[in-house]
């Protein structure tokens, strides 16, 4: 190889829909709700199980890191008769343990979920991460910790690198955060209060929270495994979170199918006039994408959810016609790259709002859309909170993905109907969904 070739992006030819799409995806699990999981089941007072769990870069980095703090993770393949046959990781609780490593990779739920834990283990933990993980805001984490007893050395930007030097446990009680730049400085702190002497109360004092349903996620997820949670959203205060000290419960638990993930299949059958089916969709949900069939209805798809001998799954079928959409996506921010990617091949112009924080994601999604549909031909510009996009007709090119899962997926969506599209490192989407590759050609029967 040369030198020159080292360097040379590897570009996949994101592959035409030779019509309609027709196809039943299944989705893996929930990143989110994986990595909740495992950090409640580490942190729980007997074994308990994940089964279907998500295997991607971000899930297994918080099980290597909660490895490497003592827990034990073992994995198997289970035929269990409320999981059914798959994998299935048990998780044995153990003294967490310093000195140890954590890799964060670009895994804001590593980052932002584990310092607290670290915090309760018996010696120092050292966080670091892939370079753009050094940019993403923790600030509000560290500065919470610091005042609940933690000691961290840090370079003083409240980001990583750092080191927790755990004392075997934590005083906790009451704090203030600003956690406007990311919700999952809340779902940190509440997630390991449980274990704190005094639990927490947590309360945000910024501009509006984004991603609501993460936090709504994280504080389901902690009542299933006994733990006892104030919230606003159940008649506690505005903007205030409590959760008591309490031992919790090993689960068995089923991880939902990420509903995020299912987006560019989603996305599939509405720019093709197609129908796809994802298997297992939960009837009830705290995952922020459920808010697609709701989203994807406006854009003009229709959405059904189905109830089939082996549970519910959605059905969604294209019109034939993209419509344009104004709408607030500070709730479900995550979903922002594929509806972007769909309003550009609309039939009329969309304003995207409320989602300024997505500047400080895998990458700064807000730039990297509109750079990247604007290179094939769009006609995209950013707005303070978002961006507002004037479909046009596109032309084929690269399309750069900034390490950004997101972005691989959605440029996919383009290129479903724009020929010569080509993908810049669609490896990337190994953070979250792993064979996303294999999934794509399969739908198509490529
Ligand atoms: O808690 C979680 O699992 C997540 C919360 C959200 O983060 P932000 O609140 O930082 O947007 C979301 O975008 C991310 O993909 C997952
Ligand atoms: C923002 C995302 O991830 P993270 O958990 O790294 O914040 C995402 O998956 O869109």
């Amino acid at each position: 190889m040369t030198e020159s070739s080292v360097h040379e992006p590897v570009l996949w030819p994101a592959p035409r829909a030779g019509g309609p799409v027709e196809a039943t995806v299944t989705v893996p699990g929930s990143k989110s709700v994986t990595n909740r999981a495992l950090v409640l089941a580490a942190l729980a007072a007997e074994p308990g199980w994940l089964r279907r769990p998500l295997r991607s870069r971000d899930t297994l980095l918080m099980s290597a890191a909660l490895q490497a703090m003592g827990v034990g993770i073992e994995e198997t393949v289970s035929s269990s008769t409320t999981g059914g046959k798959g994998e299935a990781w048990r998780v044995i609780p153990a003294g967490l343990h310093g000195p140890a490593t954590v890799d964060v990779g670009n895994a804001g739920t590593v980052m932002r979920f584990l310092p607290p834990v670290a915090a309760l283990a018996d010696g120092p933990v050292r966080f670091d991460g892939d370079p753009r993980s050094y940019e993403r805001p923790l600030g509000g984490v560290i500065g919470a910790l610091r005042s609940l007893g933690a000691r961290i050395d840090d370079d003083g930007r409240g980001a990583l690198p750092l080191t927790v030097h755990g004392g075997g446990a934590l005083e906790g009680g009451s704090v203030r955060i600003d956690a406007s730049s990311s919700s999952q400085f809340v779902s940190s702190l509440l997630l390991s209060a449980p274990c704190f002497n005094q639990g927490v109360e947590v309360r945000h004092v910024g501009s509006a929270l984004p991603s609501m349903p993460h936090i709504r996620m994280t504080v389901d997820m902690l009542r299933a495994v006994g733990a006892q949670v104030d919230e606003p959203e159940t008649g506690g205060e505005p903007d205030v979170w409590r959760v008591s000290r309490s031992a919790l419960l090993g689960r068995d638990l089923t991880i939902e199918p990420d509903l995020s993930n299912a987006q560019p299949f989603l996305a599939a059958a509405l720019v093709t006039g197609g129908r796809v089916t994802i298997p297992d969709w939960p009837e009830r949900t705290t995952q922020p994408g459920d808010a697609l069939r709701r989203i994807f209805t406006e854009m003009g798809g229709s959405c059904e959810l189905t109830t089939t001998p082996d549970g519910t799954a959605l059905v969604l079928t294209g019109s034939g016609r993209i419509h344009g959409i104004d709408v607030d996506l500070r709730e479900v921010g995550e979903l922002t790259p594929g509806i972007a990617a769909v309003a550009a091949l609309a039939d009329s112009p969309s304003t995207l709002r409320g989602v300024a924080h997505l500047r400080l994601h895998e990458t700064d999604r807000l730039a990297a859309l509109t750079e990247e549909i604007n290179r094939l031909g769009g006609d995209v510009t950013e707005t303070e909170d978002g961006l507002h996009i004037r479909p046009r007709p596109l032309h084929g090119g690269t399309f750069r993905t900034y390490d950004d899962h997101r972005m691989a997926t959605a440029g996919s969506v383009i290129g479903l109907v724009v020929p010569g599209v080509r993908i810049e490192n669609v490896e990337t989407t190994a953070k979250t969904l792993p064979d996303f590759p294999r999934m794509w050609a399969e739908m198509l029967g490529v």
